[in-house]
C-alpha cells in the first residue's frame, strides 16, 4: 500500500504548496512564472502530511537525533510548525473534502476516464480526472503561475491573447471584464471574500512555517554531519524488519538527499554515489509504493532533491479547476453564479481566461444547473495547455486525433466560436459515447464525432489545418490521480507505448495540409513526463518526417524538453517543447511539443503495412502509416477522397494482407485482371445489345 493510500486511510493529505501563492503574489504580477526549486519545495513539504505521522524532510531526525524526542520537541513548536493543525478553526483540507464531496450525476461526462482505452488499463486514456477528484479540493493556487489579479478581457478574444495574455494591459481587478462594472466586481469579490481570507490566512501560516523550516535546516547544515545511512557490507538482509518504518525511511530519504546534494563534505569515507543512489532508490520504492522499475526512471528525470518533490506531489491531489464553456457563457458570469451558490473561486492565473480553481462549494459542481447546462466542464489545468499551443482559428478544418471525452475538443470548438469543423476521432466506441455527451451538452455545433483508428489518418480524411494529438500514455504525470500507476506499468508498456504513439504521431502529420492558408500544425501531447513516450517519440517524428520542425508553442510556463536524457541526444529544436510537472507547477505531469509542416510527406517516408486492423489492447502496435503511390514524391500529400488512388492503395493492401498470410499476392492480380476482362465483355455485350 502506498503513502498516498495511506493517507487516504488517515485523512486528507496536508496542504500540497500554499506558499506558493504568496511567494507568486509578492513578485511582480506582469512576471512570467518561475518554477519552485525544489529545494524550496522541501521546505513546503516539512509542515503537511500530518496525517502520515512520520517525519517530514529536514526535521532533527536527519542529524541523528533520536526520533522520538524530536516528535516531542516538534509539537511542543505549536501553530508556527505546523500551520494547518495550528489553524484548526479555519477550513481543513478536510472540511472542504467534505464541502465538495457530494454525490456526483450518475453518469458523468468525464468520468472513468481511465477506462476503455485502447491499451487497456496500460495506457492512460484522459488526464482530465476531474469528476473523481471532486472529493479531494486542495486549497494551492494554480495562481502561482500568475497573478489573479490580471485584467481579463472577454474570453471571446482572439485566441493568441489567450495564450500570451498580454502584460502590456492595465490592470482591472481580479474578475472585470472591461472598467465600467466595478460595482459587480466589488460584489463578486465580496461575495468570495471569505473563503479567500482564509486561504490566505493558510497563506500566512505556511510562510510561518517556512521561516521556522529554514531555520531548522540551516542549523542542521551548520553541524555538518556525515550521517550514517548506508547498511554495512556484512549486515544481514533477513534480520531487518518485515514491514518498512515509515518514519526511519523519510527521515534516511532526507539524509540521502542531503548527501547527494553535497557529497564530498557529508558521503560517509569510502561510499560511492552510486552506493547512496542506490539506497535512495530503494526507500523511494518502499516509502511511496512504487515498482523499483518506474521508481528509477522517474528518478532519472531530476535531481535527487527534485526527485523527492514529484515524488511527494504525486501524494497530493491537484487543485480542482474547471473551464468556461465560452460557447455558452462568459468566466465572470459563471464565477457570479457559482460564488452565489456558495463555491469559492479564483480566476487560475493570467495564463487563462477560461480557467476558475475551486477552494470549496457547497454545492456538487457536476451536476449544477450551469453544469448541465454545459457552461463549464471539469477539466485539468494542464489540459487547456495543448489546445491553447494548438491555436486553432476560426473556420479551419481540424482533427483531434484522440478525443475522448472531448474536454480538449469541446475547448478546440469553442476558441473556434463554433465555426469551421473539428473532426473528433477516438479508437474506443464507448467512450466516443462520453465525448458525444460533452459535444451535446456544452452547445458544440461545428464537430463531427468518428471511430477509427486515428493510425488509419490521413487515409479517413487529410488535409487538416490542425491536428491534435493528445496520444494515449502511461499517465505518469497523473500519478495523484491514479496510484495503481506506481506498479502496473512495465518494462514492455514503455515499448509498446512510445510505438503507438510514434505510428500516431507520424499519422497525425501526413493528415496536415502543409499548406494550409492559416495553420499546418500538430500538436502532440501526453500527460506522463517519461522521456521515452515525450522527446524520443518527437525525435523520432523529426527523423522520420523532415517536412516538419518544431516550433514555440506560444505557453508563458513550462520547462523546456530535454535535448539529452541518460546518453541519449535528442534534436536541439526539444528546448522548444514543454514539460509540466506537479511539483514545479502544481498542475498534471504533462508534455506538449508543437510542430510545423512545411512540406508534403515524401511518399518514400511513408512505408506500412495497412492491412493490419486498428490497434488493441493486446496487440504489439506496427507500423500503420499510410501507403501512398511511389513516384510521385513531389505531390503534396492531401489524402482526400481521391477514388482511383484509394482504389490502387486498397488493392496494395490485400496484396500485403495475403502476403501475411503466406498466399501468392499474384492470385489477387489475376483475379483483378480477370474481373476487368469481364467487365470489358460486358460492357461490349451491352452495347451489342443497345445496337
Ligand atoms: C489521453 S486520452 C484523450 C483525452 C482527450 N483528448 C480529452 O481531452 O478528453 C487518449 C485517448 O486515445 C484513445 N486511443 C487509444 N488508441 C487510439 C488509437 N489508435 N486511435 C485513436 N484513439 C486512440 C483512447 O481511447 C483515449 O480516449
Amino acid at each position: 500500500m502506498g503513502v498516498g493510500r495511506r493517507m487516504k486511510k488517515q485523512g486528507p493529505p496536508g496542504l500540497l504548496d500554499e506558499s506558493l501563492i504568496t511567494k507568486k503574489r509578492k513578485v511582480s504580477a506582469a512576471a512570467p512564472p518561475e518554477p519552485e526549486t525544489a529545494n524550496g519545495r522541501n521546505k513546503k513539504r516539512r509542515t503537511s502530511g500530518e496525517g502520515l505521522g512520520v517525519k517530514k524532510p529536514g526535521n532533527k531526525n536527519r542529524e541523528g537525533k533520536p526520533k522520538g524526542g524530536n516528535d516531542r520537541k516538534e509539537k511542543k513548536k505549536g501553530p508556527a510548525a505546523n500551520p494547518p493543525k495550528a489553524k484548526a478553526a479555519k477550513p481543513t483540507p478536510a472540511n472542504r473534502q467534505k464541502a465538495v464531496k457530494e454525490p456526483l450525476p450518475a453518469v458523468s461526462d468525464e468520468e472513468d476516464n481511465f477506462a476503455g482505452s485502447d491499451l487497456g488499463s496500460d495506457a492512460i486514456d484522459d488526464p482530465d480526472v476531474m469528476e473523481e477528484e471532486i472529493g479531494g479540493v486542495n486549497v494551492t493556487g494554480l495562481d502561482a503561475l500568475g497573478s489573479a489579479s490580471e485584467a481579463e478581457d472577454d474570453e471571446f478574444d482572439d485566441f493568441d491573447s489567450d495564450v500570451a495574455d498580454s502584460d502590456t494591459r492595465e490592470r482591472r481587478g481580479m474578475w472585470s471584464e472591461d472598467e465600467d462594472d466595478e460595482d459587480a466586481q466589488e460584489k463578486l469579490t465580496a461575495a468570495n471574500i471569505e473563503g479567500l481570507t482564509r486561504k490566505l490566512d493558510l497563506e500566512q501560516a505556511q510562510e510561518e512555517a517556512d521561516a521556522q523550516a529554514e531555520l531548522e535546516e540551516l542549523q542542521t547544515n551548520i553541524t555538518g554531519d556525515r550521517p550514517k545511512i548506508l547498511g554495512d557490507e556484512d549486515e544481514d538482509e533477513e534480520s531487518r524488519p518485515l514491514a518498512p518504518d515509515l518514519q526511519l525511511l523519510r527521515s534516511r530519504i532526507n539524509d540521502t538527499i542531503r548527501v547527494l546534494d553535497d557529497f564530498a563534505k557529508l558521503a560517509e569515507e569510502g561510499r560511492s554515489r552510486a552506493e547512496y543512489t542506490a539506497q535512495l532508490l530503494k526507500d523511494i520504492c518502499a516509502y511511496y509504493g512504487y515498482s523499483e522499475f518506474l521508481a528509477e526512471k522517474l528518478l532519472n528525470l531530476f535531481s535527487p532533491r527534485e526527485a523527492f518533490a514529484f515524488f511527494e506531489a504525486n501524494e497530493t491531489p491537484r487543485p480542482l479547476v474547471i473551464r468556461t464553456n465560452t460557447l455558452r457563457t462568459h468566466r465572470r458570469e459563471l464565477a457570479q453564479i457559482l460564488i452565489n451558490r456558495g463555491v469559492t473561486l479564483e480566476p487560475v492565473g493570467k495564463w487563462s481566461k477560461v480557467g476558475l480553481q475551486i477552494f470549496e462549494s457547497q454545492v456538487p459542481l457536476g451536476a449544477t444547473p450551469e453544469y448541465l447546462a454545459g457552461h463549464y466542464i471539469l477539466q485539468a489545468a494542464s489540459s487547456f495547455l495543448p489546445v491553447m499551443a494548438l491555436a486553432p482559428q476560426e473556420n479551419e478544418r481540424v482533427l483531434d486525433m484522440a478525443a475522448a471525452p472531448g474536454g480538449k475538443t469541446t475547448h478546440i470548438a469553442a476558441l473556434m466560436r463554433n465555426t469551421g469543423c473539428v473532426f473528433a476521432n477516438d479508437a474506443n466506441k464507448e467512450r466516443s459515447k462520453g465525448l458525444i455527451g460533452n459535444i451535446h451538452r456544452m452547445g458544440v455545433k461545428n464537430t463531427i464525432v468518428c471511430n477509427y483508428s486515428a493510425l488509419e489518418f490521413p487515409r479517413v480524411m487529410g488535409g487538416f489545418d490542425r491536428v491534435l494529438l493528445d496520444a494515449p500514455c502511461s499517465g505518469t504525470g497523473v500519478i495523484s490521480k491514479d496510484q495503481s500507476v506506481k506498479t502496473n506499468k512495465t518494462e514492455l508498456d514503455f515499448i509498446k507505448l512510445p510505438h503507438l504513439q510514434k505510428q500516431l504521431l507520424l499519422a497525425a502529420i501526413d493528415s496536415v495540409d502543409h499548406s494550409s492558408k492559416t495553420g499546418g500544425y500538430i500538436v502532440y501531447s501526453t500527460c506522463s513526463v517519461t522521456v521515452e513516450e515525450n522527446e524520443q517519440v518527437v525525435h523520432y517524428a523529426l527523423m522520420k518526417r523532415p517536412n516538419v520542425k518544431l516550433v514555440s508553442t506560444g505557453l508563458v510556463f513550462g520547462k523546456e524538453g530535454f535535448t539529452r536524457h541518460m546518453g541519449k541526444v535528442f534534436h536541439p529544436s526539444l528546448k522548444e517543447t514543454r514539460r509540466y510537472y506537479p511539483h514545479t507547477y502544481n498542475v498534471d505531469g504533462f508534455f506538449v511539443a508543437k510542430f510545423k509542416k512545411v512540406a508534403p510527406t515524401k511518399a518514400g517516408a511513408v512505408h506500412a503495412d495497412s492491412s493490419v486492423k486498428a490497434s488493441t489492447t493486446d496487440e504489439v502496435p506496427v507500423d500503420r502509416t499510410p501507403i501512398l503511390e511511389e513516384g510521385k514524391e513531389e505531390e503534396d500529400d492531401f489524402a482526400g477522397f481521391d477514388e482511383e488512388e484509394d482504389a490502387k492503395i486498397i488493392e496494395r493492401a490485400k496484396r500485403a494482407s495475403l502476403r501475411r498470410k503466406g498466399k501468392d499476392p499474384r492470385a489477387l492480380g489475376r483475379k483483378g485482371k480477370k474481373s476487368e476482362k469481364s467487365e470489358k465483355s460486358e460492357k461490349a455485350e451491352k452495347a451489342e445489345k443497345a445496337k
